[in-house]
């Protein structure tokens, strides 16, 4: 049987689900074949056994599943052999910070490819499906991505939830901060990031609102053992660890130079993780005195970021571009929004849109002396509602990373009953926004 383009019969595609092999592993060629695939969909150059076996160990080290689209022996004698997936598509599950220092389990979805001559035949809308209902079936309240692009994942209940931003900070003489830091830093052997960086993030995971526990990976690059482009050593890298009062590692700056002939001379930070304030200004502190360098960039710093307000000339700081960063997904209302500290009293009644219908309903959120209670309402329930919007806008709020009065300004928050004005729409993203207030500014430092 022949495939046409634009149409996908159930039997063309069996869809296959395990976890990774270790190198050693008889049956390591699924493994291989499917990260292999993953790399050829993200246009990356073809990699060596090494590489494949590092990668293959650190799947195992997250427990990741790989599931993979395989063209069946009907649809002829495919490019690559039958053995190699023609869509991926990856998932762990990773704790998430819900404000307030409540960690949450919630189900990642990565590793998302489709290849072109199989795009657009509703691959991606299968695997999407049918793994969002497994997860919520294992009863995981949310589920997240990074995106490649921003046009995608909508349509599948997802909403920004926080954002990243390129800076460029002058360093030289134009760098100076307006208060003392305290502690100190030290510049560290990258290796020492092995055992460090876990405890450092660790920490910073718990005081972050939105932040997503990371990957195996992020380690072994912080110590300068993954090597993006080979996946060996890291020539390139230094570190920087800031200590507290009484000595104790509590921030880390990964970063390398990017070569003479880069002018002004410029420092690229790759990895910046602190558990504190004190820790963040003090390693800024710290990158902004590096002698010979005059700049130092940076792709994933805070939209909020305190080093702004914290320099003595804010212009020694341009802001570049603001990317959506960490999108979120709610699959089960109730246990999301029970997971986490609503933190003003109040009483709302919301009516939930879903596009796959996981969470469609209404909703109440009651919270009286700081104990929430949410419930969904019968479906023959009329009591009226405060507020209509799909759940990719209520995921989108989850984490505080944007206020529901701004979504009802963009029009993605509407009256929940008919003849509902717009003073009450705003009355009632105000009190939503109150309640899903969070004590610290929402980032998200992990890629996945
Ligand atoms: C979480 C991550 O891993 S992010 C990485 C995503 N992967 C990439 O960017 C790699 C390159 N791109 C691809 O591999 C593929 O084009 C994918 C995975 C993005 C899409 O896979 P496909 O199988 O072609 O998608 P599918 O046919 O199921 O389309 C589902 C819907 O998404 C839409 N869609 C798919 N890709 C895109 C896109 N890039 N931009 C906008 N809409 C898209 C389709 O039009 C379709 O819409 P509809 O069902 O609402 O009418």
């Amino acid at each position: 049987m022949t495939v046409q383009p634009g149409s996908s019969p159930a039997d063309a595609y069996e869809i296959r689900r395990f976890r990774a092999a270790p190198a050693t592993a008889p049956d390591f060629g699924v493994t291989e074949q499917w990260i292999r695939a993953v790399n050829y969909g993200f246009y990356e150059k073809a990699i060596g056994e090494e590489y494949l076996a590092k990668i293959a160990q650190a799947y195992l080290d997250d427990d990741r599943e790989l599931t993979g689209a395989y063209e069946t022996l009907a649809s002829g004698s495919p490019a690559f052999g039958h053995e190699r997936p023609v869509a991926t598509f990856g998932t762990l599950r990773k704790t998430l910070n819900v404000g307030h220092g409540q960690l949450v389990q919630a189900h990642l979805v990565t590793a998302v490819t489709v290849r072109t001559d199989h795009r657009r035949r509703g691959l991606l809308r299968r695997l999407m499906g049918e793994d969002l209902a497994r997860a919520k079936a294992d009863g995981v309240a949310i589920a997240a991505l990074t995106a490649s692009e921003a046009s995608i994942y909508r349509r599948f209940g997802f909403g920004v939830a926080t954002r990243e931003r390129r800076i460029t900070v002058t360093t030289g003489p134009q760098f100076r901060l307006a208060v003392p830091t305290s502690g100190r830093v030290i510049a560290a052997e990258p290796s020492a990031m092995l055992d460090l960086a876990p405890k450092i993030f660790a920490r910073a995971h718990r005081a972050t609102p939105g932040s997503v526990d990371r990957q195996e990976r992020y380690r072994l690059r912080a110590a300068g053992q993954w090597d993006h482009e080979t996946g060996g050593t890291d020539a390139a890298l230094r570190v920087a660890v800031h200590l507290d009062d009484d000595g104790t590692a509590d921030g880390y700056a990964a970063y390398s130079f990017r070569g003479w002939d880069h002018e002004p001379a410029t420092v690229s930070i790759r990895d910046l993780v602190a558990a504190t304030p004190e820790a963040y200004l003090g390693l800024w502190d710290y990158l902004g005195s590096l002698d010979l360098i005059r700049s130092v960039e940076w792709d994933e710093a805070p939209v909020e970021d305190p080093l702004a307000w914290a320099l003595v000339d804010p212009r020694a700081i341009r802001l570049g571009v603001d990317t959506d960063m960490l999108w979120l997904r709610i699959l089960d209302v109730e246990a999301a929004l029970g997971a986490r500290h609503l933190a003003h009293d109040g009483e709302l009644v919301l009516r939930v849109e879903d596009p796959l219908g996981f969470t469609t309903g209404t909703y109440r959120l009651a919270v009286s002396a700081g104990r929430s209670h949410i419930e969904r309402l019968a479906d023959d329930d009329t009591t009226p509602g405060d507020l209509a919007l799909d759940i990719a806008e209520l995921s989108s709020v989850y984490v505080g990373g944007v206020s529901p009065v701004t979504l009802a300004e963009a029009g993605r928050i509407r009256a929940g009953r008919s003849g509902g004005s717009a003073r009450l729409v705003t009355d009632a993203s105000l009190t939503l926004a109150r309640m899903f207030a969070v004590e610290r500014p929402a980032h998200c430092s992990t890629h996945f």
